[in-house]
């Protein structure tokens, strides 16, 4: 393990998920700091998904502390319902399977995302059916930022369409938008890249370096293409069956035997990501020699 250094956003200490007999997660430490972008990578099955679930009130964690520092206070997200976590904790997350409401227009996703904030401004409708200017402001700034987000993700022109007709690789895009629009403290993000193609890979990770850099949010990154990873994360932690088994910076990530060993499996190479078999020292020699 390496020191990542900064300023602790989330700190989660020996969470572990069991399902029955199973031990899904198993013990698991780590600080995500604030503005920087932290990945969590493993073999399939390794348990990244239901450490998102936990954090983010999908399950309740067998045992573990997830403290989320804010300006206001520290909120210990195991004890707190989902929609508390989103709401009152501001931590949003994207799933592995898309779920935009795919019959709204991408401009609607992004206003239906600020919700909360507009049903408050109306004083939970009555100053919105009045239209009293309190509102009427709210409504203004939720346009705003949806349409700060559309821009950012490249959906200014597509503001109109029906989310569900655009192509793939934007309603992922827009999925990240809709979670900024919720202004959140914590970007949780489940597989962002995968069925991208390379160039819409590479203008992902300039949103996430975007959101990291300009926004100063941080961003807990479930990934498994390395590209991406090893390009534009500040720390990585590895888990394998349950347990972490690395925790550092890229570089110091990438070359631990652990990780190499754990990503080999027995014998299946072309399991490895790229990133890392260009490190093994078999490779290397047969680079250097050629
Ligand atoms: N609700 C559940 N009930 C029982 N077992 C579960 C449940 N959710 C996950 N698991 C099991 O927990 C283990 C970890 O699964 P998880 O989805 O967290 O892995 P992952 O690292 O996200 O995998 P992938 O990269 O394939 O998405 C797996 O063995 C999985 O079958």
């Amino acid at each position: 393990m390496t020191a990542i250094t900064g300023t602790p956003l989330l700190e989660v200490e020996h969470l572990t998920m069991r399902f029955g007999g199973l031990v899904a997660v198993n013990d698991v430490s780590f600080t995500a700091m604030k503005q920087q972008i932290t990945a969590v990578i493993g073999p399939n099955g390794a348990g990244k998904t239901t450490m998102f679930n936990c954090l983010t009130g999908f399950y309740s964690p067998t045992v573990g502390r997830l403290a989320l520092h804010r300006d206001e206070g520290i909120f210990l997200l195991e004890r707190l319902e989902a929609f508390r976590i989103s709401q009152q904790a501001a931590v949003a997350r994207t799933f592995q399977n898309i779920r935009l409401f795919a019959h709204m227009s991408v401009l609607e996703n992004l206003i239906v995302a600020q919700h909360n904030k507009l049903m408050k401004a109306s004083g939970f409708s009555v100053a919105g059916l009045l239209g009293l200017p309190v509102y009427r402001k709210a409504e203004k700034e939720a346009v705003e930022l949806a349409r700060h987000w559309l821009d950012k993700v490249k959906l200014t022109k597509f503001a109109d369409w029906e989310a569900g007709n655009l192509p793939y690789g934007a309603q992922r895009r827009l999925e990240i938008a809709r979670a900024m629009c919720t202004e959140p403290v914590l970007l949780c993000l489940d597989e962002p890249a995968a069925g991208l193609n390379p160039r819409e890979s590479g203008d992902l990770a300039e949103l996430l370096i975007y959101i990291r850099d300009e926004e100063k949010i941080g961003v807990l990154l479930i990934e498994h293409d390395m590209s991406v990873v090893m390009r534009i994360s500040d720390h990585v932690v590895v888990l394998d069956y349950g347990r972490k088994i690395s925790d550092g910076t890229p570089a110091y990530v990438k070359s631990d035997p652990t990780v190499i060993r754990a990503y080999l499996g027995e014998e299946e190479h072309e399991e490895l990501p790229p990133e890392i078999i260009r490190d093994l020292p078999e490779v290397a020699e047969r680079e250097e020699g050629a």
